[in-house]
């Protein structure tokens, strides 16, 4: 089990509230950023208790080493986030269960691919006030409909979950280069102060917006886009061609949203979730870096050898949150309004080739919403 960090805080008076326990459930390369920047905020603030653990998933380094043993001794994690250290307070931990029992704010950072099963573990096994956020970027696709990852957290384990997304490459956060994130929130203005609270530095600049399902399709949607800016980079298509697929992405990325959340709101697109992220994961993401690999072998090498091969064990959202799209769009009939989503599910699984990606996008929809009040793009 891992060790304990004692803070060395006085007893409570009367009437104080106890500082808030931090878990952080994940640890990969975002994971371990956020790890970071939360710890070096709970060290400075009263009402967090300094200690903040990290649940990673367990592995044995080519040494023979335990990661998460490394991890507590050389403070760095050597495989997923190597060079930067984390904070003395962090503390990392194997145990999941171990990790969450003591935490009234998680902070849920996974691939999001593997939530379902996180959340199976953990239910019954937090605390009744428990708090959460999720900077995970991704959906699920259930019989009944597409499920945002938030709501997955909110509905298996009965709380509450906000939002944080951003344009966030999270090697440069953890250099500390100055970046901008949206927290999205439902009701609780206070709470999302708090997240507020917990990450915002001078280099991490936070702010928060009452919108949930906006800020979250945003962070979801543009994994797809960055697929297809990926495509168009390995195609050597230019920058053009690249800006033209980055605002028919942030159209349909719009147009999806408001289609599943009537509630989504435009002004949450131009807040760093919605076109800046789209801008940086674009010009900088492992989406785009992979996408850019599988054009240039003219779609014979599978996303997954890529992934394995470019990535080390990071996982891409991307090609299977354009899978989980594609359903729900084939499901409801939505196809053909959405020409740049279809394409590459389509193009991925090898159905389409690489540069169907302009030939496709340039197409215009053929119907517009049922709603006559709501104008699709
Ligand atoms: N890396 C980045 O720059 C950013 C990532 N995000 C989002 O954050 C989320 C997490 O991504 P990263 O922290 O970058 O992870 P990552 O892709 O760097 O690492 C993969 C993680 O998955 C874990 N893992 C592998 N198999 C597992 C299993 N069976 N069960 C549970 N965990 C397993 C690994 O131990 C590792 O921690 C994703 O939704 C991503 O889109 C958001 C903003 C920036
Ligand atoms: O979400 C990201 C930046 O905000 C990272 O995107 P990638 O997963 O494509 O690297």
């Amino acid at each position: 089990m891992a060790p304990s960090l004692e803070s060395q805080r006085p007893t409570l008076e009367d009437g104080e509230t106890a500082p808030s326990k931090v878990t952080i459930v994940g640890s990969g390369n975002w994971g371990s950023v956020a790890a970071k920047l939360v710890a070096s905020n709970t060290l400075k603030l009263s009402s967090f208790h300094d200690e903040v653990r990290m649940w990673v998933f367990e592995e044995t380094l080519p040494s023979g080493e335990k990661l998460t043993e490394v991890i507590n001794r050389t403070n760095e994690n050597v495989k997923y986030l190597p060079g930067i250290k984390l904070g003395q307070n962090v503390v990392a931990d194997p145990d999941i269960e171990h990790a969450v029992k003591d935490a009234n704010m998680l902070v849920f950072v996974t691939p999001h691919q593997f939530m379902e099963g996180i959340c199976k573990r953990l239910v019954g096994k937090i605390r009744e006030d428990a708090e959460a956020i999720s900077l995970i970027k991704g959906m699920e696709v259930k019989t009944e409909g597409p499920c945002m990852i938030s709501t997955l957290i909110s509905q298996q384990l009965g709380i509450n979950c906000c939002v944080l997304m951003g344009a966030n490459i999270a090697n440069e956060i953890a250099v500390e280069k100055f970046s901008e994130a949206t927290v999205g929130y439902r009701e609780n203005r206070e709470m999302a102060q708090k997240w507020v609270g917990l990450f915002g530095t001078p280099y991490f600049m936070v702010s928060a917006v009452q919108d949930v399902e906006g800020v979250e399709l945003c962070g979801t949607l543009k994994n797809i886009v960055a697929i297809a800016a990926g495509f168009v980079d390995g195609l050597e298509m230019g920058n053009n061609t690249k800006a033209a697929i980055m605002r028919i992405g942030l159209r349909e990325m719009k147009a999806f949203s408001k289609l599943l959340f009537s509630s989504v709101r435009d002004s949450t697109f131009f807040e760093s979730c919605g076109v800046a992220d789209l801008i940086t994961t674009c010009l900088g993401g492992r989406n785009r870096k992979c996408a850019d690999a599988f054009a240039r072998s003219g779609g014979k090498r599978s996303f997954d050898e890529l992934e394995a091969e470019m990535l080390q064990g990071q996982k891409l959202q991307g090609v299977s949150t354009a899978k989980e799209v594609y359903e729900v769009l084939s499901h409801r009939g939505w196809l053909e309004l959405f020409p740049l989503f279809t394409t590459v599910h389509e193009i991925c699984i090898g159905r389409l080739p690489p540069s169907a990606i302009v030939e496709y996008s340039e197409h215009t929809p053929k119907f517009s919403l049922l709603d006559g009040s709501t104008q699709l793009y």
